[in-house]
């Protein structure tokens, strides 16, 4: 592997002793892990189906280990969101931030979702969950992956930190700040990261972390917990960013959490001015567990703020559509989600509770997607069908994960089946995964166009 030489006489001169046994891990095979998704699945059901051969990852309550014989993305379990593919050491952050169901979290930098659909699991439905990713085309696969993983209490947004601070000022009890950085703990399995690092592009991430997490702090309650992370081994992006900003915020402090075997301190020599227990934040090191470099800090905000004025959400929405949509709930479901309905469109979807006014904001998923309004009918989205389980609906077709069907309906074929018409929720092995719509013996598919399966399994 060709890692850039600066960055090896960089880590040599950090490391000293430690350096050989680092720079040997690079040989090594990188630790593959899924998460598994508790709003799917609980997890003693998860490791008796479980296809794969799993081991506990010690410090994710809900992370595992996978051999490199299993391929995890490509099977029906995955299309299920019944877990997510997550590095191992990526797993301590929503350890950390450690969200409880009923809060209010912001995730500011979370495409494609990893840290997200962790939070939202943890969350188990309640709350309000802001997810925000700065790229548009990154925005879209973070909402993708909130709706494969049936999440129903989050809002996606594809804004700047700066605008979101102006909106929901002391707002959050806990906010992720998972920073673009150097990506110095990825070279192992991204070559992209080792051929764009730079000794000018850590200066430059440095930069903007501290811009980034200046907003963050604004958004943050009283007493509240802000989680920064990186995948990068550079004292100025870790030590050095956290020391800076403490400086610069004099109400924040560190917070000392629960560490595990193998998990590091940080490092105060390495920087200049380093802030109070700035040991107290965590480095995890390749060469020293099974998972890539990565630095975390769990901050507390101490001050007591005025009360900012929010503006709470007013939607807007058609009672023609409502209408349609009651009609289709009575039909098909055992209940009707209520709550605040919002309409895009011709979109319909829930928000989460505590939703501020997104007015203005660029909103990519203003909450959970209940469906489309189709001349005059109502056509149950995906997002939907992915969050409901087999007990909220008049009507599912079951399709066991060893069957041929459960292939032929992920390639978006028509399936045989008989029963009363209309809506049935497809599940494979108990499983929500997609709509079929049942008449004249045929089970039609619903599944996604742009998520169907090609080729042969
Ligand atoms: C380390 S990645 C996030 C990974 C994600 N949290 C996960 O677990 O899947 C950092 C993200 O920050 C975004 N980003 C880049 N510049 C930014 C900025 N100025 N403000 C906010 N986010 C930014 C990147 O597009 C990238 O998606």
């Amino acid at each position: 592997m060709n890692l850039p030489e600066n960055f090896l006489t960089k880590m040599k001169n950090l490391l000293q002793d430690e350096y050989d046994d680092f720079v040997k891990s690079y040989q090594d095979e990188k630790s593959l892990a899924l998460r598994v998704n508790s709003l799917k699945v609980p997890f003693d059901d998860f490791l008796q189906k479980s296809p794969f051969t799993i081991e506990k990852i010690p410090w994710v309550t809900e992370g595992y280990f996978y051999s490199e014989n299993d391929r995890p993305g490509k099977h029906p379990f995955h299309d299920a969101g019944l877990y997510y593919i997550q590095e191992p050491s990526a797993m301590a952050v929503g350890e950390l931030v450690d969200p409880k169901p009923g809060e209010k979290v912001l995730d500011l930098c979370a495409a494609p979702g990893g840290k997200t659909t962790h939070l939202a699991s943890k969350m188990n439905q309640q709350g309000f969950l802001l997810s925000n990713e700065i790229h548009p085309a990154r925005a879209k696969i973070l909402s993708q992956n909130v709706e494969r993983m049936g999440i129903k209490n989050a809002v996606v947004t594809n804004e700047t930190p700066e605008r979101l601070a102006e909106r929901f000022p002391s707002f959050f009890d806990r906010i992720l700040v998972d920073a673009p950085c150097s990506g110095e703990g990825m070279f192992r399995k991204d070559e992209e990261a080792r051929e764009h690092w730079s000794l000018e592009s850590v200066e430059h991430c440095h930069v903007r972390q501290l811009e980034i997490l200046k907003h963050a702090a604004a958004m943050l309650k009283p007493e509240g917990r802000l989680v920064y992370s990186t995948c990068t081994f550079s004292p100025e992006e870790n030590e050095g960013t956290i020391s800076r900003f403490l400086e610069e915020h004099p109400n924040f402090e560190i917070e000392e959490v629960p560490t595990y075997k193998g998990f590091s301190e940080g490092r105060k020599e390495w920087v200049t001015n380093p802030a109070d227990k700035i040991e107290k934040t965590i480095r995890l090191w390749p060469h020293l567990m099974k998972g890539e470099g990565h630095y975390i800090a769990v901050l507390k905000k101490k001050d007591v703020d005025v009360d900012p004025h929010l503006k709470l959400a007013q939607p807007k929405v058609d009672s023609n559509m409502l209408k349609h949509y009651k009609e289709f709930a009575k039909e098909s479901l055992n209940f009707v989600p209520n709550g605040k309905y919002v309409t895009f469109n011709d979109q319909l979807y829930l928000l989460p509770d505590d939703s501020l006014s997104l007015h203005k904001l660029k909103v990519v998923r203003p909450g959970w997607h209940l469906g489309t309004f189709k001349k005059n009918r109502f056509e149950p989205s995906h997002a939907l069908a992915l969050s409901l389980k087999g007990n909220e609906v008049k009507n599912k077709w079951n399709l066991p994960l060893d069957s041929k069907e459960i292939i032929s309906y992920l390639k978006g074929e028509t399936l045989q089946a008989t029963g009363d018409k209309g809506w049935y929720l497809v599940e494979v092995d108990g499983f929500s995964i997609g709509w079929g719509k049942l008449a004249g013996n045929c089970l039609k598919n619903h599944y996604p166009k742009g998520l169907r399966w090609m080729g042969n399994f």
